[in-house]
């Protein structure tokens, strides 16, 4: 266990020059691989478990053009809110504690003990997201146009075997002073994404076609 917790801290410190590199320089950042297969998994399997005990709230209604142009609303994303210490959640749990460990740390070894120009002391809880598929989608939005205090998304995906030609679901974000550029993320299995949940990010989730699972937690300063 000794030398795993090694390997551990070596790879939060690894991961985490890189976030602090990325957010500096682009404002977003995105590390594959981060949980690896069999942690990945796990919180998968947890959250397919929730889905599936229809743990998660109704999906906010989403108008959309029909077909026939005609306005058909659809099931957008359905969310459930998770601290990590629910029964069934270890591994959820696991997660959230690694991505604290990189924004904590990150915190600590960048400019006397800031990530950007923020103080990191707080977070929400973790957000499932799924997507059911048909079509469903978030419109264009800015997570936190208002100072509300959260300073840094951190999106972690689940999807195995994703095709984005086929199913859809890309998450696209317009970063501004990027001009006509944008990120285009493909919502990976083991895939995390980090980005300032301020104006400076835009972004838009196409409709996917298949479902489409992802755990968001907001960062605050
Ligand atoms: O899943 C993604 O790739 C990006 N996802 C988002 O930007 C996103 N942003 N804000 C939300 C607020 C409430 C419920 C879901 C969401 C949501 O999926
Ligand atoms: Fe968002």
């Amino acid at each position: 266990l000794h030398r795993n917790r090694n390997n551990l801290e070596e790879f939060i410190d690894k991961i985490c020059q890189y976030v602090i590199r990325d957010m500096d320089k682009y404002g977003v950042c995105v590390v594959d691989k981060f949980l690896g297969m069999e942690k990945g998994l796990a919180v998968l399997n947890e959250v397919l478990y929730m889905y599936s005990a229809g743990l998660f709230e109704d999906g906010q209604l989403v108008s959309n053009k029909g077909s026939t142009n005609d306005l058909k609303t659809i099931r957008g994303d359905q969310i459930i809110w998770l601290d990590g210490k629910e029964h069934q959640c270890q591994n959820i749990g696991m997660l959230i504690s690694r991505v604290d460990a990189i924004i904590m740390r990150a915190n600590k070894m960048h400019n006397n003990g800031k990530i950007g120009n923020y103080t990191i002391n707080g977070r929400t809880k973790a957000m499932v997201a799924c997507y059911p598929g048909h079509g469903s989608h978030y419109v264009k939005h800015v997570d936190n146009p208002n100072r509300d205090g959260r300073c840094i998304t951190a999106i972690y995906y689940l999807n195995r075997d994703w095709d984005i030609k086929e199913n859809g679901g890309l998450l696209r974000i317009f970063p501004e002073g990027w001009r006509d550029q944008v990120a285009d993320i493909e919502p990976l299995f083991d895939r995390i994404l980090f980005f300032w949940s301020d104006r400076r990010n835009p972004h838009e989730v196409q409709p996917a076609y298949k479902t489409r699972y992802a755990i968001t937690l907001w960062y605050f300063d």
